[in-house]
């Protein structure tokens, strides 16, 4: 399990610890106990992206659930310990055989100078499933393999030959839009058997609910209805990997008393929520800039001011005007509450507070809150980051790199977009728009930024790799997208961009990078577009 985060090792070493001496003792809480690590786990297991895994601690979790019962139903019976068993081993084993890097998302970039290997975004094993090899197969396998998946087809009754569970198994049937037949349903059955944690995808499903039902109790994730496309087959895949690890949930707790701290950060933690905590409320600010959290837990009485004076003077801030603020206090009297949120909190939980109802309230806001902000920051046709934010990004990487730092950045422009769209209309264009998001995301690191600077422009920028180094990278980035068939109503096309780099310390500022990488970028397109330019001034910098 060494390649997880310490904190999934953390809440899988608890969880098989917890259910030890629940089978030892049979005591209710400790059976309570168990289902709240579970739960963080699967919280965890989220936000790595490994929804294989959050599929089987789910199943796990409702086993739990069905037995909870009261405090008089325990220990449950054999019968019913044996299934939790089950399942616990499927997921424990699951985690430990991810010792391998396949989670990882990386990739060894081509070490041909000797350089040490630098750690990238690592093709995942997609498996094709079809009968007698399908169209559909061949050309997935061709737009996977561009995307950095390793495709690998094989026919029904066959198996991969591979024991690592690959990221995703996609089965084909043999006709659209038909019920499937019972050998496809035998071998879906037999490949999710070996495989538990690979998300299942079955194409080309008929909208009727039996076809469903029977493909769900077979083991399909998701049933793909018929008419989607190739692309919208891909666009599935690739929201799965999407490479943005999701950072924990954090939490600031301004609370005074040391036992209640305790409390709450014991419930928040077992649900994979890092928390932290300030007794003063003099000090939130100073505290909330540096650690950014995503909600607040606020006492209502503390001795230097109340809660509800410490969340008004906070909403007068316009970076925290919408940070969830819930109060935490043993005030009973609704009047009060009413008057407190109407003040600005959120939400007020009465104290001593239930564990999983303070962890389901705290995930809930902070999914909202989340929400927000990536749709504030995110362009909503391809998920990267849009304009403004691809900037302070850029700003942000600047003033990470340490004196003597690397940053490259590049400024990649579609070739003559404007022609696709009038020829193709639209849509294509869209996609194409697309399709070059996912490969830059694909391609380049989980620290690299990728943003849509324009319509058809992009901004990445690159820390700690010489400009060289990058220009070969993003160069092969561009031949590839030259390869890239893209789908329209007559057949397909091919697309190329052109692309303009700067780097420090030739250019020490965001402007002067982005306005470097741009200049250059106007070259490349001068001279005969297809192309990258690297930005070498020949004397001094900006
Ligand atoms: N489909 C689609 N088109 C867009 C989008 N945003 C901008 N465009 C179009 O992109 C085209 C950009 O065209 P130009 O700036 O003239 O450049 P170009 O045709 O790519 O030519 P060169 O950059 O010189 O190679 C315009 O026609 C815009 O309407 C978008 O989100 N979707």
């Amino acid at each position: 399990m060494s390649n997880f985060p310490n904190s999934v090792l953390a809440l899988a070493a608890t969880l098989e610890r917890g259910w030890a001496s629940y089978r030892e003792q049979g005591v209710f809480d400790i059976f309570v106990e168990f289902t709240l690590s579970l739960n963080g786990l699967t919280e965890q297991l989220h936000r790595l992206q490994l929804p294989g895994l959050v599929r089987a601690c789910q199943e796990l979790e409702n086993t739990a659930l069905s037995f909870y019962g009261e405090r008089d139903t325990h220990p449950i019976s054999l019968d019913q310990a044996v299934a939790i068993e089950r399942k616990l081993s499927v997921i424990l084993s699951e985690l430990r055989r991810h010792e391998t890097p396949a989670i990882q998302a990386r990739r060894v970039l081509d070490n041909s100078e000797g350089k040490a290997a630098e750690t990238w975004n690592k093709p995942r094993r997609v498996v094709l499933v079809s009968r007698a090899g399908h169209p559909w197969s061949t050309s997935l396998s061709e737009q996977l393999g561009f995307f950095g998946f390793k495709p690998e087809s094989i026919r029904w009754e066959e198996q991969p030959t591979d024991d690592e569970p690959p990221l995703a198994i996609i089965f084909i049937p043999d006709v659209e839009g038909r019920a499937y037949p019972p050998a496809a349903i035998t071998a879906i059955i037999a490949l999710r058997t070996r495989f538990p944690t690979s998300y299942f995808y079955c194409l080309s499903v008929p909208s009727n609910l039996q076809s469903i039902v029977l493909l769900q109790r077979a083991g399909a994730d998701a049933c793909v209805p018929v008419g989607n496309k190739v692309s919208d087959v891909l666009s599935r895949i690739l929201d799965l990997v999407d490479m943005h690890e999701q950072e924990m949930y954090r939490v600031l707790i301004v609370e005074d008393s040391a036992t209640a701290v305790a409390h709450i950060r014991r419930s928040l933690t077992q649900h994979g929520i890092d928390s932290k905590a300030i007794n003063d409320p003099r000090l939130l600010l100073e505290v909330a800039s540096e650690y950014r959290p995503d909600a607040i837990l606020m006492d209502m009485y503390m001795p230097f001011c109340t809660g509800v004076e410490v969340t008004s003077a906070l909403r007068q801030i316009p970076e925290y005007q919408s940070l969830p603020v819930i109060y935490l206090s043993s005030e009973n009297d609704i009047v009060q509450q009413v008057e407190a949120l109407r003040l600005g909190g959120d939400q007020f939980l009465t104290k001593p507070v239930n564990p999983i109802i303070l962890a389901s309230v705290v995930k809930t806001k902070i999914e909202r809150y989340r929400e927000m902000l990536y749709s504030g920051q995110h362009d909503s046709l391809t998920g990267l980051f849009n304009h403004s934010t691809s900037k302070l990004q850029v700003e942000r990487m600047l003033n990470a790199a340490q004196a003597g730092g690397q940053l490259v950045v590049a400024m990649i422009d579609i070739d003559r977009f404007k022609v696709i769209n009038d020829t193709y209309g639209h849509p294509v264009g869209d996609q194409v728009i697309r399709s070059l998001a996912w490969l830059l995301r694909g391609r380049l690191r989980n620290t690299d930024l990728v943003g849509r600077y324009g319509g058809e422009e992009f901004l990445i920028a690159l820390p700690d790799i010489d400009p060289e180094h990058a220009v070969r990278l993003i160069d092969q980035i561009r031949l590839d997208f030259g390869q890239l068939p893209h789908a329209h109503a007559q057949g397909t096309l091919r697309v190329t961009f052109s692309c303009g780099v700067a780097a420090l310390p030739d250019y020490l500022t965001t402007s002067t990078l982005i306005e470097a990488a741009d200049d250059a970028l106007l070259d490349a397109k001068r001279s005969g577009r297809n192309r990258i330019v690297l930005n070498r001034p020949t004397s001094g910098s900006d």
